[in-house]
């Protein structure tokens, strides 16, 4: 492995997921002063800006690049960070890609459920555990719905935003988990380090999304 460069107080490392969340994530922090661009298409995985690192990661990566102290910060979503179990500081609700995960089954169904879809497995196992339903859980990794429709699962524990892929399926939202939107995380090490950059951009992004 080779050893991470030491990084100076005022430089800012953050991780950021690929996917939809990309975009506005680096509006938001754009317009909270941080002198960012979109990155061009591209293989490379870390973008250098003026003071600032962008690590572009998986989603469920994010939680563990900022637990671990390599991304002082990140933007995640609100689902995400639930499954991950981390207990990062979560300063900022950044009020973007707003969604809920719910159980979701097709439309009328009414039969025992005993086994679930979904990629959200710990989320799905501590809402079955709450309301007494003994289900075996399968992880899948995307076109969750397709596990109903199929036959593989009962029901499946997935985000709904617009409904649409529910009522294009002829799927029925049985119950909302939660809701979920993107969130600042920040690494509690790199904000005593680098406070000086760090609580700006919180202040920052706490006014622009009015909080
Ligand atoms: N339909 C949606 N509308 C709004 N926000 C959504 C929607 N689907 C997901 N999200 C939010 O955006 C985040 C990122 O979604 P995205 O679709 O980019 O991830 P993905 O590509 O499915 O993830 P993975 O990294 O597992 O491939 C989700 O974690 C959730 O918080
Ligand atoms: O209610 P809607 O507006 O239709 O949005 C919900 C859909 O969006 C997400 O899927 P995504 O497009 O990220 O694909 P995935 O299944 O591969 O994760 C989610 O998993 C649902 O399938």
């Amino acid at each position: 492995m080779t050893p991470a460069p030491t990084r100076s107080a005022d430089h800012l490392t953050l991780a950021l997921p690929k996917g939809r969340i990309l975009e506005d994530a680096i509006a938001l922090l754009s317009q909270a002063g941080l002198p960012l661009t979109m990155p061009e298409k591209s293989r490379a995985l870390r973008h250098e800006f003026p003071g600032v690192t962008i690590l572009e990661l998986r989603n469920q990566d994010v939680p563990i690049y900022v637990d671990l102290g390599v991304a002082d910060a990140g933007i995640v979503g609100k689902d995400v960070l639930i499954e991950s179990g981390r207990t990062v500081y979560e300063p900022v609700d950044l009020k973007f890609a707003g969604c809920r995960l719910s159980l979701i089954r097709e439309v009328g169904a009414t039969g025992e459920i005993t086994r679930v879809g979904t990629k959200y497995p710990r989320a799905a196992r501590a809402y079955l555990h709450s309301r007494g339903i003994t289900a075996e859980t399968v992880k899948l990794s995307g076109n969750i719905e397709l596990a109903c429709l199929t036959g593989l699962a009962d029901a499946v524990v997935d985000l709904v935003q617009t409904g649409g892929t529910l009522k294009a399926n002829n799927l029925e939202e049985v119950e909302v988990l939660f809701h979920s939107t993107a969130r600042l995380i920040v690494n509690r090490a790199a904000l005593k380090v680098r406070a000086a950059r760090l609580r700006p951009l919180i202040e920052n992004l706490r006014t622009l999304t009015a909080q």
